[in-house]
């Protein structure tokens, strides 16, 4: 047994295939119809006037200014002003409408996306590629977004080649049948151009994606690239990723530069075969100038209808490849989940207690459990040190007991009840950790410490960065604890960042405070004040500290030492010293080398000494 499980959403992604995006588009819409509504009547508005008003010029011509009667003439040119008002009013509600929805839909998929981001699990994180869900965020969301605000406006078009085709089939069903031949050309030629595009627009936003997350991580990780001068490595990585988002979009290109003459080139053949049969048409005086005229003003009118259809084929396309991003996350669902009500128990008093029984954890997709039936008692109160080879399991168990992930089996209880039993955020409440690298946001230090308990007042926060040896520093930043720090504030060293951490953990007075590597990057002496502090503080609640230096082991009542996901050997940091060849080694404190894999030992002092095999 393996898996915690936790694997199969981030697999899941990929499941939606080429097809779909439909309901999500339209789901998406929800408590907008009313304003997307207005918009599309408006373009309707829209097409009705530009339907008609060719009609008008035709009457101009031929009841007004062929037949010489000045007050028809004026008639119809007045309609023709008229029609141009409202033409212009409706394309003013439409753009307002189509904005207004397309906007709001754009910022509530962008929250709803943010908070389904925030609720997947850290198994899911883990594995994902960030450059992916950042593109989602901004290029997916944009792509709906430009879809609902020109949607309107090509609904509207879609009825103005619809509305005109049957004006143009009543007013002269010759002349009709000719200008309107070439339709079925532009609608198969459309349906072609969408089913080549679609594939191709989908690679192109996965590898955009791709393109943001290498230089994602460049940017975060700009210490280290230049520390070992990793620049050209990178370079050539984005130069490989930048080609394959240009090749892909040169195959869109390429499609578009394919179809686009055809659906450019047709209404121009229309015109010229309108004006050859029209011509003739009226030399026999089958029809009249007015009308040649007004089909020849319908034919411009419907150039840009007509070469739209092919823009919102791709448009919709677009939409919905990106529908289908966007609702491959959404439909993910966190395994870390509240437990069903029958089972739900509330967090009891106690003092801290954790208890690991038979548990067994991997990380998805890894070859081997990182720990195997693992048993481990911590008392509630005891201040208890982890210790072991790096790579041992150390971190997945302080993981573990602030439930960032479930155990594959067995079961891990905090006072006596299973994590899985108690509210999601009780258990977060109740257990902090402390990270050796901490994370800064962008805000002032106080913003920052607040993140551990949003009303804690100033007094509280000035003890608590006095316990964690950070009030000296952030009294001498320029506006003390108002001073900006993280994305775009002030830089801090790795022990004030560390001290900070600290500091928002204190503040939370967690019942379980774990320690993991917490305060790598702060001297001996500040740390050992800090730990007294924090001990002081926490009274009888838990401490973990995870750590590899002797000094701040030895201030735990118990050390427990871990080895390759096993405990297998506790006692006092004294009773280890003197007891456990392989505690001295793993602390750096023996001279000579063990045999790789030498677990088991004899107690050398058994008293208060427990050894266990592996
Ligand atoms: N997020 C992860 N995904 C996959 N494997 C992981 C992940 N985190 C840790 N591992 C693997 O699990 C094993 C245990 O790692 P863990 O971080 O718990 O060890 P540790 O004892 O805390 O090590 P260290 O002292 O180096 O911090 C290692 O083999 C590690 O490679």
């Amino acid at each position: 047994m393996t898996a915690a499980g936790t694997g199969t959403a981030a697999r899941n992604e990929t499941d939606t295939g080429q097809k779909g995006g439909w309901s999500f588009l339209f789901a998406s819409l929800d408590g907008h119809w009313r304003t997307e509504g207005t918009s599309v009547a408006a373009a309707l508005a829209w097409t009705a006037a530009i339907s008609t008003y060719p009609l008008l010029v035709g009457r101009a011509v031929d009841v007004g200014l062929l037949s010489r009667r000045w007050d028809r003439l004026g008639l119809y040119v007045g309609l023709v002003a008229v029609l141009g008002v409202v033409q212009g009013l409706a394309s003013g509600v439409r753009r307002r409408n189509n904005g207004l929805s397309s906007r709001r839909v754009e910022a509530e998929l962008r929250k709803r996306f943010f908070t389904r981001l925030l609720g997947l699990d850290v198994a899911y994180h883990d594995q994902v590629n960030r450059g992916q869900l950042l593109s989602r965020v901004t290029n997916d969301l944009f792509q709906i977004q430009a879809f609902i605000s020109s949607a309107p406006a090509l609904i509207g078009n879609a009825f103005a080649v619809a509305t005109v085709a049957v004006i143009l089939l009543v007013l002269s069903p010759v002349l009709g049948g000719v200008a309107l031949v070439m339709l079925p050309i532009i609608v198969l030629t459309s349906k072609k151009y969408s089913g080549t595009v679609r594939p191709a627009l989908g690679t192109l936003q996965r590898e955009r994606g791709e393109l943001a997350g290498v230089v994602e991580e460049a940017i975060s990780g700009i210490r280290a690239v230049k520390g070992f001068g990793a620049e050209g490595v990178l370079e050539d990585r984005l130069g490989h990723q930048a080609d394959a988002v240009r090749d892909e979009a040169m195959a869109v290109v390429r499609t578009r530069a394919t179809y686009s003459p055809y659906l450019n080139v047709v209404p121009l053949v229309e015109l010229v075969a309108i004006n050859w049969v029209g011509g003739y048409l009226v030399l026999h005086h089958h029809i009249t100038i007015g009308l040649l005229l007004a089909f020849n003003t319908y034919l411009v009118l419907l150039t840009g209808p007509l070469q739209s259809i092919g823009w919102f084929v791709v448009q919709l396309q677009r939409a919905l490849v990106s529908s289908r991003r966007i609702e491959a996350i959404m439909h993910l669902e966190p395994t870390i989940t509240e437990p069903p009500a029958e089972q739900a128990s509330p967090l009891p008093e106690g003092h801290g207690a954790v208890r690991f029984r038979g548990v067994s954890f991997g990380y998805p997709d890894a070859p081997r459990p990182v720990l195997d039936d693992f048993d481990l008692d911590i008392e509630g109160g005891e201040v208890i040190a982890l210790v072991g080879p790096t790579g041992s399991g150390k971190s997945t168990v302080a993981a573990l007991i602030a439930r960032l992930y479930d155990p594959g089996t067995g079961s891990i209880t905090l006072d006596g009840v299973d994590l899985r039993h108690l509210p999601v955020t009780a258990v977060r409440a109740a257990v902090g950790v402390v990270f050796e690298d901490n994370f800064l946001f962008d805000g002032t230090v106080a913003d920052n410490l607040r993140v551990g308990r949003a009303g804690a007042s100033d007094v509280e926060l000035r003890e608590a960065a006095r316990l964690a040896q950070a009030a000296e520093f952030v009294d001498a930043l320029p506006d003390g604890y108002d001073t900006l720090i993280g994305e775009r504030g002030m830089s801090l060293s790795g022990g004030q960042r560390q001290r900070l951490a600290l500091a928002r953990a204190i503040l939370a007075r967690p019942r379980v405070l774990v320690l993991d590597d917490a305060t790598s990057a702060v001297d001996a002496a500040k740390e050992r004040e800090i730990l007294e502090g924090i001990g002081a503080l926490m009274g009888d609640r838990t401490i973990v500290i995870i750590s590899h230096r002797a000094a701040t082991i030895a201030l735990a009542d118990r050390v427990v030492l871990l080895d390759a996901g096993q405990v297998v050997a506790t006692g006092s940091h004294q009773q280890l010293l003197r007891s456990s060849g392989r505690y001295r080694q793993v602390l750096g404190l023996s001279g000579g080398a063990e045999r790789p894999g030498r677990r088991h030992e004899q107690p050398a002092e058994p008293d208060g000494v427990e050894e266990r095999s592996a």
